[in-house]
């Protein structure tokens, strides 16, 4: 594909249920959407049967294995939107870095930076078209597949949680080498998060020419910082990504819903409503009435039952979505978990949550 070949217009099936884009914008469709972080995921059995087969990044390097995962959730469950499925460490391995999916252990790096110097290791200008172009290549071919049934999602994660995953090598509890870098070296902390904000930006960029109808950005790492450090090393770069895709797709007459999940950021709620996304995916510690007195009415939100509420019986779930659908109203609202779906959990109780999201709002926007 050359860099102009991914800008051309692509002849996409009509969208036949846009209630989510719809709610994105702060309207209120007939029912509120719902969509699950992690849908396309191991809770699947037919999802383990395809990830059996090969290496969990040659899984994502495949645009056919991309869109089958991707359409799987969307057999099961009347679900509003879907999400391409992928991972945030595409990007680092974009840069040049080694990283391996672990079973037990998860994203490992080869050689994590250790110090400043370590910047140099990294491509400086990555030609996103060509690193990653399986990832365009599969949300072209999903989008054609998924037949104009329900909007295709496209994702990033932030700087600051690819910074700590560049630094940490993998999870961690603390994350103390990467914030060690923030405290001990700022001026090279800014310098990767620069990096990565430039990247990260023509990637959001190439997802949209390719067929993404909305995007997310995952800030999973928020909580890792305090109310100050976010301000200093997390949300500017948030804003940027934003502002500067925004800005690129008008030039081009284009616009897509943006989303911003800084997990773990309650702090930062009014700063994140005012950071130029249409919508703030909020994790299950924040209270539906709360987040949206703070955020007051400048954003559509997203969110945010507890995953674990999928152990609890269908009943309780009902209950659980109705409480959280009058905490949140069904306009500008958009149902999702606080974060992504647990290997273990049952998809009988996914079914449970979508059609209790489904069932509860359709009453309240009829009564309205
Ligand atoms: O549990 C493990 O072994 C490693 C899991 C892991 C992965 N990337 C990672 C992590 C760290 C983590 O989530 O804590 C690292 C990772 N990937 C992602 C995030 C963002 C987040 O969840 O907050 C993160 C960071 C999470 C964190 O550190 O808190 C994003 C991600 N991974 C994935 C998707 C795609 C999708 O669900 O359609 C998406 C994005 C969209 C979404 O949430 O729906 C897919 C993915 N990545 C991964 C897996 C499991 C590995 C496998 O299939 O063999 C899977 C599938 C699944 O969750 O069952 C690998």
């Amino acid at each position: 594909m050359s860099k102009n070949d991914v800008f051309l217009p692509k002849d996409f099936p009509e969208l036949k249920n846009d209630t989510f884009l719809r709610a994105a914008r702060g309207e209120e469709p007939e029912h509120v959407p719902v969509w699950c972080m992690r849908q396309a995921g191991r809770y699947l059995p037919e999802f383990r049967e395809i990830r059996a087969k090969k290496g969990f990044f040659d899984t994502c390097r495949s645009p056919e294995d991309c869109c089958e995962l991707t359409l799987q959730p969307l057999r099961r469950f009347p679900f509003d939107a879907s999400i391409i499925f992928s991972d945030i460490l595409v990007i680092p391995q974009a840069m040049g870095m080694d990283v391996q999916m672990l079973t037990g252990k998860g994203p490992t790096f080869t050689d994590p930076l250790k110090e400043p110097e370590d910047l140099q290791r990294l491509k400086a200008n990555v030609d996103v078209n060509k690193e990653l172009d399986y990832v365009f290549k599969a949300i072209t071919l999903t989008r054609h597949k998924i037949e104009g049934k329900v909007p295709l999602i496209g994702f990033t994660g932030a700087p600051w949680t690819l910074m700590s995953y560049m630094i940490e090598g993998g999870g961690s509890t603390t994350y103390s080498k990467a914030k060690r870098w923030l405290y001990r070296h700022p001026e090279s902390s800014h310098m990767l998060l620069k990096m990565l904000t430039d990247v990260i930006v023509e990637y959001l960029l190439g997802q949209v020419a390719a067929g993404a109808q909305a995007l997310q950005v995952f800030e999973s790492h928020a909580g890792i910082l305090g109310p100050v450090e976010f301000k200093e090393f997390s949300l500017p770069y948030l804003r940027d990504i934003a502002r500067r895709v925004k800005d690129r797709l008008k030039e081009k007459g284009q616009d897509v819903p943006m989303i911003v999940f800084a997990k773990d950021a309650h702090y930062a709620l009014e700063e994140l409503s005012e950071s130029h996304y249409e919508v703030v995916g909020l994790d299950w510690t924040i209270d539906p009435r709360s987040a949206r007195e703070r955020t007051g009415g400048k954003v559509s939100l997203q969110g945010n039952m507890d995953p674990c509420a999928l152990y609890a019986p269908k009943e309780l779930i009902s209950d659980i979505v109705k409480k959280m659908l009058e905490g949140f109203g069904t306009r500008g609202y958009i149902a999702n978990l606080g974060h992504g779906l647990y290997p273990d959990m049952d998809p009988e109780n996914v079914a449970a949550f979508v059609d209790a999201v489904h069932q509860h709002s359709k009453l309240t926007v009829k009564k309205a």
